[in-house]
């Protein structure tokens, strides 16, 4: 067994990846030299904030600051003033607001439904307010423009508002540039529909924290005249590195996720990932271990497949801070090199009966990264029931978490057999902390590999292209 393991319990599992089979030894003491550097870089951007060559939208030089999140100090971004402000806004809204709407797309959206996942799971909005101990019922309904899945939730607001005298909805409208058209949209369709059916609507707005000039956005300017509460999208935070920020904690904080523990897991990742040795520092390891596969093994997919399906949106999320931050047309001296490692979505078990198939058998192009929780406080044994029956006696008796994990590792050793590469991050719990220090290890891993592959992490020049079509589009729709 190959592993890194940390004092917390986390643990990097790269037996299948690392080897005379898949990644070698000597490879990586061949690429030394270019880590070494990455490194040294991400601990100067640590510091200083700089990261050479990242550029924002309007091609100027930009701050990189998302490593400062997990530390709640005076003047940092995350000051134990704001924290206390999302504490502040959780503790007015409990037992008084209902429902509340997330309004965001991106990165102002898939980080706050991890936590959502990992905090509420799938029944929450099936609770009774003191089962959800006075936090509100919960929905995400900025992320696409579906007037179906819109008209349900309106449909479903209504029906619930009866149920209570003076029925509260709260909107928090996420957005760093602050005029997207998908939760703005949403928004006001919503704002709209709770107006007719006399059902109160309370607004929290998200976003950039420019206050007058240029540079303030569209939402901070209506929610300064509207006199909704702000919360920041800080500067120099992208939306895929945001989770850390306001954008992600005000989704824990007002369902009851402890955001404290979760900066504390990250701030304890950070610690680590500080340690210029490779078999030290989870996120090294990992950047080094991926980018090596893709480059001398062609081993450019990642599948991200999380055993635990409260996970599955840590995958999605992973989708956006891979794609958007590696995926890119130009080096940072602008020479055209397309670089990019191509994520996917995967779930054990369920995929197993889906995608495992292809995994095995199909191309030799990915690196399947798996996700295990060794403890669950909640774990049921299949009661023996029809032990007459040998294929069901076979699994009778035995917890659930212990099949999970079975058939986890029976994919990566059927995987291995084929010499296909695998790994696995290993969460002692599926508690905020363990969820802190892996999400921000994967942060810190993109931030590696932009350095290897000489790329800016930070930006996102390719979904510009297809904005200036839609805005056009939607011009011509309005002069119909
Ligand atoms: O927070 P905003 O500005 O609404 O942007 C949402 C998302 O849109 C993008 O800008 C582009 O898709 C992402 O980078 C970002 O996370």
């Amino acid at each position: 067994m190959t592993q890194l393991k940390l004092r917390s319990g986390f643990t990097f599992d790269v037996t299948n990846l690392y080897g005379p089979k898949a990644v070698t030894e000597e490879e990586v003491k061949a690429f030394e030299p270019v880590y070494t550097k990455a490194h040294e870089a991400v601990m100067n951007m640590r510091k200083t904030g700089i990261m050479p060559g990242h550029l924002s939208k309007d091609g100027e030089p930009e701050e990189v600051l998302f490593p400062q999140l997990p530390y709640i100090e005076e003047g940092n971004i995350n000051s134990p003033e704001r924290i206390f402000a999302l504490e502040e806004l959780a503790r007015t809204t409990r037992n008084r607001v209902d429902t509340v709407v997330f309004l965001g797309i991106g990165g102002s959206y898939l980080g706050g439904k991890v936590l959502f996942d990992v905090q509420c799971g799938e029944f929450w909005n099936l609770k009774s307010t003191e089962e959800r101990k006075g936090f509100p019922k919960a929905f995400f309904a900025g992320n696409n423009v579906d007037s179906h899945k819109m008209t349900g939730l309106i449909h479903f607001l209504k029906a619930d508002s009866h149920t209570k005298p003076n029925y509260t909805v709260m909107a928090v409208v996420i957005s760093k540039s602050g005029s997207t058209i998908e939760p703005m949209s949403n928004y006001m369709v919503l704002k709209q529909a709770m107006n007719d059916a006399g059902i109160a609507l309370e607004t929290v707005a998200v976003t950039d924290p420019h206050d007058g000039g240029e540079k303030e956005t569209l939402l901070h300017g209506l929610a300064k005249k509207s006199g909704w509460p702000i919360f920041y999208v800080p500067d120099g935070v992208g939306g895929r590195f945001s989770v850390f920020s306001e954008v992600g904690l005000i989704v824990g904080a007002l369902t009851g996720f402890d955001i404290r523990q979760f900066l504390d897991g990250a701030r304890d990742m950070d610690h680590a990932c500080q340690n210029p040795d490779i078999w030290q520092n989870p996120a090294l390891l990992n950047s080094v271990l991926k980018f090596l596969a893709g480059k001398n093994h062609g081993r450019d997919l990642e599948v991200l497949m999380p055993y635990a399906d409260n996970l599955k949106s840590l995958s999605e999320w992973y989708i956006q801070l891979l794609a958007e931050s590696l995926g890119k047309r130009l080096d940072k001296q602008g020479n055209v090199v397309n670089y990019g490692r191509t994520p996917i979505v995967a779930v054990g078990t369920t995929d197993m009966h889906a995608q495992t198939q292809e995994h095995q058998e199909g191309p030799q192009d990915k690196v399947v990264q798996f996700v295990s929780v060794e403890n669950w406080p909640d774990d049921v044994t299949v009661p023996h029931l029809y032990d007459e029956y040998p294929k069901l006696a076979a699994f009778s008796g035995l917890p659930l978490s212990q099949i999970l994990e079975a058939a986890r590792s029976s994919n990566a050793e059927a995987l291995a057999g084929d010499g296909r590469p695998s790994a696995n991050y290993i969460l002692p719990a599926l508690t905020p902390y363990h969820l802190g220090e892996l999400m921000f290890m994967l942060c810190l891993s993109i931030a590696y590999e932009g350095e290897y592959a000489n790329v800016d992490a930070f930006n996102q020049p390719g979904v510009e292209v297809y904005k200036k079509f839609l805005g056009g589009r939607l011009k011509k729709l309005q002069e119909k």
